[in-house]
């Protein structure tokens, strides 16, 4: 069946093609791990993760890269201020290595913990250097460059159609921004390479032809996406945030220098909000995955919640909502257990589902068909079969899933009872009721089984 994506380069649904036939390359931006993801961050990686379930529900083999930047984010997306990471690593007081290792070993985890699928490639900035070094050099042959006394810049002015996706006015910007424009010749212009600040040291940073320094925080996603999918591919993806600069100079530096515009399809997660303003690791006022587990709820519940929202729109965050989900999937989880085990899908229902996904990830209504479906007179083991077919794409876990065993009997409980046993097996009838007394002050009592004993709550 045809998959529609929208397409954030034409604005519009468009029928997907795959560029190739053995696979389907996926670039999916990966995060700043200066510190912890928040569950903005996470809203876009699940929203690229149901990405990549459908396709591959649909039959195609996914390349699915994500990068880390662990070097060049500066403060301020326009190149300026302190790089992030160094940033960090002066208020932690640990090294910026070591900060980028941490972050993206708690990141990857909480993707886990989310159910998300592995990529098939993380890679990292500063381990590209000399892939970002040659690919600078050949936009430099290519004349699109100037270097300043900050550092070397890509010319915009040099592209009639720089900052389409974004549909920028260039003439607007310009004008406005004419004072802030320091040493760049325009305001689109950007870094590709940035010195080291004379005489203070840098952690991270790397010889290169141009002098002592390190990459823009723009450049490594084309030097590692041309390097691992090749300079067009499919679907290129980010949060709604990386329209208008990020990856409209990602597209700038691989027209000047492959002649693509990068990806066939650019996709972008709209933010989640957190009392009405994009939740953002700088704004400092975020909620980390970790921060709702300690609250008693289940990460997955988040997934479903996310799910629950087409991913072209925004959310915003509250916690009912995200209690309600928890219900929600608590409810289906329960009825999915219960019903006995079958292989057939059913195929209306499967083509109904099919036909939600593949319009531009219709996963809402997809949902709403599970409901559908679980209330239809449909055969349970066929019910069954059906919804763990559906959850190859929605990733709910429901196969893995177990009601949770009875709660763990504390040690000390454990331990009385044993000791009321001892008593008994003595004939020590007085000491055993008086353990048996205290079992049943804790809410605890000892039942005789065909097995033996065991102890229970009352
Ligand atoms: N509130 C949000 N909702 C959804 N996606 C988001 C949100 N904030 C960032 N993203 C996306 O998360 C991914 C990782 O972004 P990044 O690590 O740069 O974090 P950030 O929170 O934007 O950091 P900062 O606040 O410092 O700009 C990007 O694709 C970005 O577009
Ligand atoms: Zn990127």
């Amino acid at each position: 069946m045809q998959i529609f994506l929208y397409d954030n380069w034409e604005r519009q649904l468009r029928p997907f093609q795959a560029i190739r036939t053995d696979w389907v390359g996926l670039y999916c931006c990966g995060p700043t791990v200066y510190d912890y993801a928040h569950i903005g961050n996470l809203r876009t990686y699940l929203f690229e993760d149901i990405l990549r379930r459908t396709l591959q529900f649909n039959g195609y083999k996914v390349r699915h890269i994500v990068n880390i930047t662990d070097v060049g984010h500066l403060v301020s997306d326009a190149d300026e201020g302190e790089d992030k990471m160094e940033r960090g690593s002066r208020k932690s007081g640990k090294s910026a290595w070591d900060i980028a290792d941490y972050f993206s070993a708690v990141f990857k985890n909480d993707l886990v913990t989310l159910n998300m699928l592995e990529p098939t490639l993380w890679c990292k900035a500063t381990e590209h250097i000399s892939e970002q070094i040659a690919f600078i050099q050949v936009l430099e042959e290519k004349g699109y460059t100037y270097a300043n006394s900050d550092g070397v810049y890509f010319d915009t002015a040099k592209q009639n159609d720089y900052g389409y996706l974004a549909r920028l006015n260039r003439e607007g910007l310009n004008a406005g921004s004419r004072v802030a424009l320091g040493e760049k010749k325009s305001s689109t212009d950007f870094a590709l390479w940035k010195f080291s600040p004379e005489g203070s040291a840098r952690q991270m940073e790397w010889e290169s032809p141009w002098g002592r320094g390190f990459p823009g925080w723009h450049i490594e996603c084309s030097a590692m996406s041309a390097k691992y999918l090749e300079p067009w591919f499919d679907i290129h993806c980010g949060g709604e945030d990386h329209i208008s600069i990020h990856h409209s100079n990602e597209i700038a530096q691989n027209q000047a220098c492959h002649g693509t515009r990068l990806a066939n399809f650019w996709m972008h997660g709209y933010f989640l909000q957190l009392d009405a303003s994009k939740m953002s690791k700088s704004s400092g006022d975020f909620l980390r995955l970790q921060t709702l587990i300690d609250q008693g709820i289940d990460p997955i519940a988040y997934r479903y919640l996310c799910l629950t929202a087409h991913y072209r729109s925004q959310l915003n965050f509250n916690w009912d909502a995200l209690s309600g989900a928890q219900t929600a999937l608590g409810r289906l989880r329960d009825n999915y257990f219960a019903l006995p085990d079958g292989d057939e899908c059913d195929s209306d229902y499967l083509a109904r589902f099919t036909e939600e996904i593949n319009q531009d990830l219709n996963i809402p209504r997809a949902i709403a068909l599970v409901w559908e479906l679980l209330k239809s007179n449909l055969g349970p083991s066929h019910k069954k079969a059906t919804l763990r077919k559906f959850d190859e794409v929605l990733g709910l876990g429901l196969a893995t899933w177990q009601p949770a065993v009875a709660a763990a009997i504390p040690f000390e409980i454990q331990t009385l009872a044993e000791q009321r046993q001892q008593y008994r097996k003595e004939k020590n009838w007085a000491a055993a009721d008086k353990v048996r007394g205290e079992l049943k002050t804790w809410g605890y009592e000892v039942e005789d089984t065909a097995e033996g004993w065991i102890v229970k709550g009352i």
